[in-house]
């Protein structure tokens, strides 16, 4: 099977992650698509996370009901910060039979040079690239790349920041939610 790895906090998963997922499974040539629960990003403070499992549980309650769309906790175990470039190595060694090729925004392709070993990921897999509105440009190394697949998505402006910060202020984020993950999260007091 071609399987789209999403990687992110998901610090909460919010609608905007699960169009982009659903598309990408919906409109290209990838079988699944698994959100990749990231327990410690090489770029982002730790201080507002919460707890890997609860934010697992939400990518969990997120997808049960999409057949192509699958919580993946592989990054766990692995040291951290998490380094895209090792997981990539790791899923290799336990699922030899699938391929597994790159989900991420076109803000994260801007910065995408300065991941560890950006290079070796490119050799070996497929970047399937949506768009997102952003400043700085796309480096020149990156267009007309064989392996970077620019996909017409949805542009969802939504972030788990602005989620958490609303929460914090009291404020209705009910629509911004999977319908369970804002069950959850309300019962359970996060972000409060
Ligand atoms: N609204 C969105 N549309 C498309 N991609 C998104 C959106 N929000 C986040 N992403 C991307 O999804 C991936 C996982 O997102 P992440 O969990 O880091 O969410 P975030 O909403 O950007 O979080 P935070 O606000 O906590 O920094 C990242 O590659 C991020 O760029
Ligand atoms: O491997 C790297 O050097 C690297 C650097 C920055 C980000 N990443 C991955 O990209 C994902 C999205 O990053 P972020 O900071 O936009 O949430 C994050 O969960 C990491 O898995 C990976």
């Amino acid at each position: 099977m071609k399987i789209g790895l999403f990687f992110g906090s998901f610090n909460p998963i919010h609608i905007g992650h699960l169009v982009i997922a659903n598309h990408m499974a919906e409109h290209s040539d990838l079988d699944q698509v698994w959100f990749v629960v990231t327990p410690h990003s090489p770029f982002k403070k730790k201080s507002t996370l919460l707890d890997n499992y609860q934010r697992l549980e939400m990518v969990y309650l997120a997808t049960q009901d999409y057949d192509s769309l699958k919580p993946s906790d592989i990054e766990f175990n692995l040291p951290q910060p998490n380094y895209t470039v090792n997981t990539l190595a790791h899923l290799h060694e336990k699922f030899p039979q699938h391929e597994f090729a790159l989900i991420m925004g076109e803000d994260n392709l801007k910065s995408f040079h300065k991941w560890k070993n950006y290079e070796v990921i490119l050799k070996n897999h497929d970047l399937y690239v949506y768009p997102r509105i952003s400043d700085n440009r796309i480096e020149n190394q990156f267009h007309g790349h064989k392996k970077i697949h620019f996909i017409n998505a949805p542009i969802m402006e939504l972030s788990s920041t602005f989620i958490r910060k609303s929460i914090k202020a009291g404020k209705n984020v009910e629509p911004m939610l999977p319908q369970h993950v804002w069950k959850y999260l309300d019962e359970m007091n996060f972000y409060r």
